[in-house]
This record gives C-alpha cells, structure tokens and sequence, in this order.
C-alpha cells in the first residue's frame, strides 16, 4: 500500500468518551457509564464478546444513537460538531454493505469526499486526486473500474478503507477489519494503520482477532457492557483482564508439546484461543506473549 493521501485542513483531534450510558428502545442498557479517552497518534483495539457494545460504542462516537449519560468528544467538540467537520470516518463490516448494489469501486471511495462537497455532490478536482490517492495508497488502484461485487473479500475491505482515507478524517473507526481477510492483507492493513497513527491521527479498531492486537495496539479498550480497562497495551491486554472480559468465551489449553518443542516456551504457558482461532500465548503471570505461530 503506498501513494501520498491529500490530507485536509484541520486541528488534531483527541477521543473522549466520559462516563456513556446507552440505553435502546427496547430498554436495553448496552453501555453502563463507559470511560475511556485517546491521544491524537493512537491505534486502540476495542475488544470484547459478541454483544458486548463494541458497535455500540461506534454508534455512540458517530451519534447514531444519543447517549442516556454522558458525553463523547472528538477534539474538544461534540459529536454533531465533528461530524461536520469530517473528522470521523468509519470503515463498516462487510455484513453491512448490500454488495449487490451495482456500484463501482470509484464511486464508492467517492462517497467518502461527500461531505467536502456541495447539495449537487459534483466532484472536483481535489476530490477525485483524493480518491485516486487514497486508491493508490490502499493499493486498490488497479481495480478502480471494477463493480464492488466483483472484488474478493479482502479488496472489498480495503475500498471501504480507502473511502475512510478519502474522506481525511482524524478519528478512523473500523469494526473487524481482519476478519475474512488473508494474512497478507492482514499485513498490509496493519502496516496503512500504522502510519496513519504516525500521521497523527486516532485509529479505533474493533476485532476478535486477539492474536494481532499485540502487534499494532498501542492502547486497548476492553468492554463487555461498560469499559473494563483502558491504557497502554502491556498494562491493559494481559490474561487476567482478558479472561475478565471473556470469561467462559475464550478456550484456554496447555501448550501442546509439539508446539513446545519448536518454540522456546517453558512449560506453564499457556494458550488462549479467540474465537477466529488465532492463539495467543501467555506466561505464567498472564503477559502476553505474543501469536504462538508467528511471534514465537
Ligand atoms: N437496536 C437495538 N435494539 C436493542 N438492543 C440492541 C440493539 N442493537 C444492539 N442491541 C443489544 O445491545 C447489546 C450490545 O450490542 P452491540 O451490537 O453493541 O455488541 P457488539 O459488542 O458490537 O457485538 P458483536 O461482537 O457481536 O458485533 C447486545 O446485547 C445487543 O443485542
């Protein structure tokens, strides 16, 4: 993924999520007075079981639902303030996308320059090198042309990345953003977040896949129904804590002595599984070692 990104004007732009409470018309209470806040320059891991609040929390920050309590910031402003002003951009999961829609993969990425647009949505110049260059940088340029139904599952998730890029948001969320994709996509998307933090921006990643949030999290937001813990990944994504915020959803296993013999392992780690199956490995005081295949 490469190619330059034609940034927009705007301050740097800080997370806040103050003491949020949920409630939908139902009556459910999805989120219980959540707390956590990001510096500008941070990929976060948002993790937590199925129906734990994760998207919750996304629609919170997008004010798609209205908090009961408390309150979310994005740099300093209110939601709808932010919104406006095009810093928060969201990368959706593929379940939520009708990939019948006969669309190309321009006119998706397109969508993303919407909001710098006027009433016509006619696009401009700065508008389609942003497309392009948010295309190129994603590595998607080659495929342009095509309808977003013809593309595989990884391609499909690195157009809607490049919408998110187009659009130039400060604050990128994505929800599950590894799932379904190979390790190499995988690879080239942690690689494109990664310098998006070093461009300063928020990063807030949803995803099971445990294995990986190691490697590219700085900070992890663990929830199930409230924030558990927040912070920096040493101190936040260790066993116990994990355990905590999974509690039966996780598998845990001895390490396999075939595994053992070609890793320098002692005995006591052990493995937890996600549910996507990618193993983690632990030490004995519940650090997190790394992904058993790949780390160690
Ligand atoms: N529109 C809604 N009306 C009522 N309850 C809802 C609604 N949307 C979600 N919920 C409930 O709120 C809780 C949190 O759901 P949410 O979608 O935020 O979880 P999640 O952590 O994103 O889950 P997953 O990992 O499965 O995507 C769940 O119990 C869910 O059933």
């Amino acid at each position: 993924m490469d190619g330059a990104l034609v940034r927009p004007p705007g301050t740097r732009a800080g997370l806040s999520v103050e003491g949020v409470s949920v409630a939908y018309p139902n009556g459910h209470l999805a989120l219980r007075d959540a707390s956590f806040s990001l510096q500008p320059g941070t990929v976060c891991g948002l993790v937590g079981v199925n129906g734990s609040g994760k998207s919750t929390l996304f629609k919170a920050i997008m004010g798609l639902v209205r908090p009961s309590a408390g309150q979310v910031r994005i740099g300093g402003e209110k939601v709808q303030a932010a919104l406006k002003r095009n810093l928060v951009a969201y990368v959706p999961q593929a379940e939520e996308v009708d990939w019948s829609f006969p669309v190309g993969v321009r006119d998706v990425v397109m969508m993303g320059r919407y909001g710098h647009m006027n009433m016509l949505r006619i696009p401009r110049a700065a508008d389609r090198q942003a497309v392009d260059a948010a295309l190129a940088r994603v590595g998607m340029l080659d495929l342009a042309e095509r309808q977003i139904g013809e593309l595989s599952g990884g391609q499909r998730k690195r157009v809607f990345l490049a919408r998110a890029l187009a659009q130039g948001g400060e604050l990128l969320l994505l929800d599950e953003p590894f799932t379904g994709v190979d390790v190499t996509t995988e690879d080239a998307i942690v690689e494109l977040l990664t310098q998006l933090r070093d461009e300063g921006r928020i990063i807030l990643v949803s995803t099971h896949n445990l294995g990986s949030v190691p490697t590219f999290c700085d900070h992890v937001v663990l929830v199930n129904r409230t924030v558990l813990a927040a912070g920096p990944t040493p101190e936040v994504f260790t066993g116990p804590n994990l355990l905590r915020a999974f509690g039966g959803a996780l598998r845990q296993h001895s390490l396999p002595e075939q595994a053992k013999a070609h890793a320098p392992l002692e005995a006591g780690h052990v493995v937890v599984l996600s549910d996507d199956e990618r193993p983690l490995v632990m030490a004995p005081d519940g650090r997190v070692l790394g992904r058993l295949t790949q780390d160690l």
